[in-house]
């Protein structure tokens, strides 16, 4: 078993595949992601972003390669990877038939926080997000860009050393998702390694370092700066557009 403290990088995915019958979604996938970094996973619609979290996350196993995460190997050890990370799902897994309080204390219970816990972190994320008054409202009179913002903070309630966002501002408008940015640089500022996917470029150039999907291999792999002076271009956008048209 690897040790965190070893290594400079949250993440070590080296010749990573994962085949369904014959058809390849990630083809020899490779690379790091350091501690404390946000590392942006773009691509178009089914080029095999959601098959490689699922695996990064111990939820699905690879077909061949070596994939470490927080320091344990995904093969090996799929619990110590899932103790050690935050994951919030394209579809963001809270119950809108329970309130705001309710989830968060289900996730932590399932996460093996105490009832002391439980309570202290609820506190903290309902006033990070300005919510203390509304801990008794039922998720499914909030708006989605609350949904968000909550199911984030809901996947970092046991304190994770990374955390997995699947396309999380999908559907809001552009200051929801500006706001919702400024979480996750909160979250980085604490140490906390960030991996997400996003449709939405302008968000790419918020990332530390971004890689490009296409039909299952990683075209692309740098700082956004680098990437837009490769191609000769001023914006994510026309970056992505080279790679993927
Ligand atoms: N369980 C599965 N069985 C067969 N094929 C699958 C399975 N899961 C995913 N695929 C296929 O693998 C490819 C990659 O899918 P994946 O969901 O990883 O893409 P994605 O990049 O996350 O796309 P999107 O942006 O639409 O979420 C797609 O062609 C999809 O149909």
């Amino acid at each position: 078993m690897k040790d965190i403290n070893t290594s400079a990088f949250a993440i070590e995915v080296v010749d990573l595949v994962k085949k369904f019958g014959n058809f390849t979604a990630n083809d020899h996938l490779t690379f790091n992601v350091r501690r404390g970094e946000i590392f942006g996973f773009l691509g178009a619609n089914g080029a095999g972003k959601t098959t490689a979290i699922k695996i990064l996350c111990g939820l699905m196993a690879p077909t061949s390669g070596q994939v470490v995460v927080a320091g344990y190997n995904v093969m090996t050890h799929p619990e110590l990877v899932k103790q050690n990370i935050g994951y919030m799902s394209q579809k963001f897994s809270l119950y809108e038939d329970l309130t705001i309080f309710e989830n968060i204390r289900l996730y932590g219970a399932i996460y093996g926080l105490t009832a002391n816990e439980i309570r202290q972190r609820s506190d903290t994320i309902l006033r990070k997000l300005g919510l203390l008054k509304d801990r008794s409202r039922l998720i499914k009179t909030l708006s989605l860009g609350w949904k968000q913002k909550l199911a984030f903070s809901v996947a970092m309630v046991h304190h994770p050393k990374i955390v997995f966002l699947d396309e999380p501002t999908s559907g809001v408008d552009p200051v929801t998702r500006r706001q919702f940015w400024e979480l996750i640089y909160e979250a980085a500022a604490d140490g906390i390694t960030i991996f997400v996917t996003t449709h939405y470029l302008d968000e790419a150039e918020y990332c530390d370092r971004v890689t490009v999907m296409v039909d299952g291999h990683i075209k692309a792999l740098d700082t956004p700066a680098k990437l837009k002076k490769q191609f000769n271009v001023d914006t994510m956008n026309e970056v992505f557009l080279n790679l993927t048209r």
